[in-house]
C-alpha cells in the first residue's frame, strides 16, 4: 500500500522550509527549504516566490498541505486582490508610538490584556494598521482585507477565493481578536485603522479544510509558525518551548487564556482549542551571528570561543539589544557590553557573553511565563539557534533547568504537516505521529554551576536596570 503523504511549511522570518511526510506515522519522506530577503519589510511575492522554490519537485503525490508562518506582519490587500504595500513584519518597530498610544486610548494595559489576551508592542498587527493609517492614508484608503502572512499563502494556494481563512493561534496575534471569547473585535480594529474594518479572513477550527488547490491538493486551516512547532512537539505539562530563530520566543501549552497586563507575556491561542502564553525577544539567533561576524570567525569558531571561557565570561555582560527589543518593551534600544577590563576582554569572554546575554533575555522571558501560572519543568529548545554548540552548554546553565534538545528538525513545517494530516484523516485528536526523539538531555546545573547561574541572570537584571531603568527580581518579572 502506497502511504498518504501530507506537506507542511514554514513560511518564517528568514526563509521558506518544508516537509513532506508520511500521514500516519509523520516520518518525513522529503524535505525543501528556499531564503527569503533580509528587512522587516517584505513584498509577499518574494514568500510566493520561495515556497515556489521551497516545494519545486516535492509535492509530488502530496493529498493535504498546511502553512505555518511568521506571526503578526500586515498583509493588505486591495479590492482586486492586489498587495498595496510590502508587509510590516513582527520584528519591525516603526509602530512603537502607535502602540503606545493605542495602549492609552483604550483603557490602558489591564483593559487591553483582558480584551485581547495581549498589551500593544509594535510586534502586533494592530500597531502595523494605526501606523499605516497615520503615516501612509493613501495606502490606507485603498486597504479592502488585511491578512496574515500565513493567511495569505493559504489564499493564494486556494486559488484567491472571495473568502480568506486563518486559524484561531495565528489570528489570537493580531490584537483585535479575542482568544477566550474566539471572536474579533471589530471596534478594536476601526479604532485602530480611522474608523475603517477591513475585510478580514474567517477562523477555522483546528481540523477544518480551507479547501483544495486547483490539482486537488486539500489545504488545512495553517496557523502561527509558534503554534505549528507546538503543535508538532505534542507538549506534556511542565514542558516549555524556547525556540532560538530570529526570534527568541518562549511559550507552552495551556488550558486557560493569559491576560497579562504586564505585557511581558501574550495569552495567545494554540493551533488544538488550547492558549499558548509566549513572550518573544526580538534578539535571538542574529545576536550570534553578529557576535561571530565582529569577531571575524564563523559560527563554529564563535562557539569554540564561547566555550574556550569560564561561565560568567570573566565579569563581561552582554545586553543584546542589537535590534531594539519587545520583551521587555525597548524598541529604541541598543545593545551593550558591560564589565570590560584588560584582563577581561578577550574573544574568548566576549563570545561567551554574547551567548550568555541573549540567553538570559530567554531567562527572564521564561519567568515571565511562569509568573502567568505555568509550572515549567524542563526546556525544549529548538530553532536554527539551538543547533549551536555554545548555546546547548551555557543554555542549562543560565536557564538553571534541565534542557532538552529534540532531535534537529523543522517542528514548525512538522507541526503544520500534522495540521494537514489531521485535516485529511478527519479524526478529533490529531494524528498520534511517533513524537520527537530526544537528542539531549543536559541535566540541571548544580553546585558551582548553579551558582553560576544565579550570578550571570542577576548581573544581566542588574546591567538592564542601569542601562534602561527595566528592574526585575531574578525569578520575578
Ligand atoms: N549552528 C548554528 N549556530 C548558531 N546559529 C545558527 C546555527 N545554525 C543556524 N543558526 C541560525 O539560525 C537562524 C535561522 O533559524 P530559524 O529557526 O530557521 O529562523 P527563522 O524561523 O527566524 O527564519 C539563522 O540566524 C542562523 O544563523
Ligand atoms: O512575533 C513572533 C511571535 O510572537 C515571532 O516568533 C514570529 O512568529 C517570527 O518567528 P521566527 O521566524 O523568528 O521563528
Amino acid at each position: 500500500m502506497t502511504a498518504e503523504l501530507v506537506a507542511g511549511v514554514d513560511s518564517s522570518t528568514q526563509s521558506t522550509k518544508v516537509v513532506v511526510c508520511d500521514a500516519r506515522t509523520g516520518e518525513i519522506v522529503r524535505t525543501g527549504r528556499a531564503p527569503h530577503p533580509d528587512g522587516t519589510e517584505v513584498d509577499p511575492a518574494a514568500w510566493a516566490q520561495a515556497f515556489a522554490d521551497a516545494t519545486r519537485d516535492v509535492l509530488d503525490g502530496v493529498q493535504a498541505i498546511g502553512v505555518g508562518g511568521q506571526q503578526h506582519g500586515m498583509v493588505t490587500l486591495d479590492e482586486a486582490g492586489e498587495v498595496v504595500r510590502p508587509a510590516l513584519l513582527w520584528n519591525d518597530t516603526r509602530s512603537a508610538q502607535a502602540a503606545k498610544d493605542l495602549t492609552d486610548e483604550l483603557g490602558g494595559p489591564g483593559v487591553w490584556a483582558k480584551s485581547v489576551g495581549l498589551v500593544p508592542v509594535a510586534s502586533f498587527t494592530v500597531t502595523k494598521l494605526r501606523w499605516l493609517a497615520e503615516h501612509e492614508p493613501e495606502n490606507a484608503d485603498r486597504v479592502a482585507r488585511v491578512l496574515l502572512p500565513h493567511d495569505w499563502l493559504t489564499w493564494r494556494l486556494l486559488g484567491q477565493p472571495e473568502t480568506a481563512v486563518t486559524d484561531r493561534g495565528d489570528a489570537s496575534g493580531t490584537g483585535y481578536f479575542s482568544p477566550t471569547d474566539n471572536t474579533y473585535r471589530p471596534d478594536v480594529l476601526a479604532h485602530a485603522f480611522g474608523g475603517r474594518t477591513p475585510d478580514l479572513p474567517t477562523v477555522l477550527g483546528p481540523s477544518d479544510v480551507a479547501g483544495h488547490t486547483s490539482d486537488g491538493m486539500l489545504v488545512s486551516a495553517g496557523t502561527g509558525d509558534n503554534m505549528a512547532a507546538a503543535l508538532a512537539l505534542e507538549l506534556a505539562p511542565g514542558d516549555a518551548v524556547i525556540s532560538i530563530g530570529t526570534s527568541g520566543t518562549v511559550f507552552g501549552v495551556t488550558e486557560t487564556g493569559a491576560a497579562d497586563a504586564s505585557g511581558l507575556v501574550a495569552g495567545f491561542a494554540d493551533a488544538t482549542g488550547r492558549f499558548l502564553p509566549l513572550t518573544a525577544a526580538l534578539n535571538a539567533a542574529r545576536v550570534l551571528t553578529a557576535g561571530a561576524a565582529m569577531l571575524g570567525v564563523d559560527l563554529a569558531e564563535f562557539d569554540r570561543l564561547a566555550l574556550a571561557a569560564e561561565p560568567g565570561a570573566g565579569g563581561l555582560t552582554l545586553l543584546p539589544y542589537l535590534d531594539g527589543e519587545r520583551t521587555p518593551n525597548l524598541p529604541g534600544a541598543t545593545g551593550s557590553l558591560h564589565g570590560l577590563t584588560r584582563a577581561n576582554m578577550t574573544p574568548e569572554n566576549v563570545a561567551r557573553a554574547t551567548v550568555e546575554g541573549m540567553v538570559c533575555g530567554l531567562a527572564a522571558g521564561l519567568d515571565a511565563v511562569r509568573a502567568q501560572g505555568m509550572a515549567v519543568k524542563r526546556v525544549l529548545l529548538i530553532g536554527g539557534g539551538a543547533q549551536s554548540a555554545a548555546v546547548r552548554a551555557i543554555a542549562p546553565i543560565v536557564l538553571g533547568l534541565p534542557v532538552v534538545i529534540p532531535e534537529v528538525g523543522e517542528y514548525v513545517a512538522l507541526g503544520a504537516a500534522r495540521q494537514a494530516a489531521w485535516a485529511l484523516g478527519g479524526a478529533t485528536e490529531p494524528p498520534a505521529w511517533a513524537g520527537t526523539k530526544n537528542q539531549l538531555v543536559l541535566g540541571e546545573p548544580a553546585g558551582a554551576l548553579r551558582a553560576a547561574s544565579i550570578e550571570i541572570q542577576q548581573r544581566h537584571l542588574d546591567a538592564r536596570e542601569a542601562a534602561h531603568g527595566v528592574s526585575a527580581k531574578l525569578g520575578e518579572d
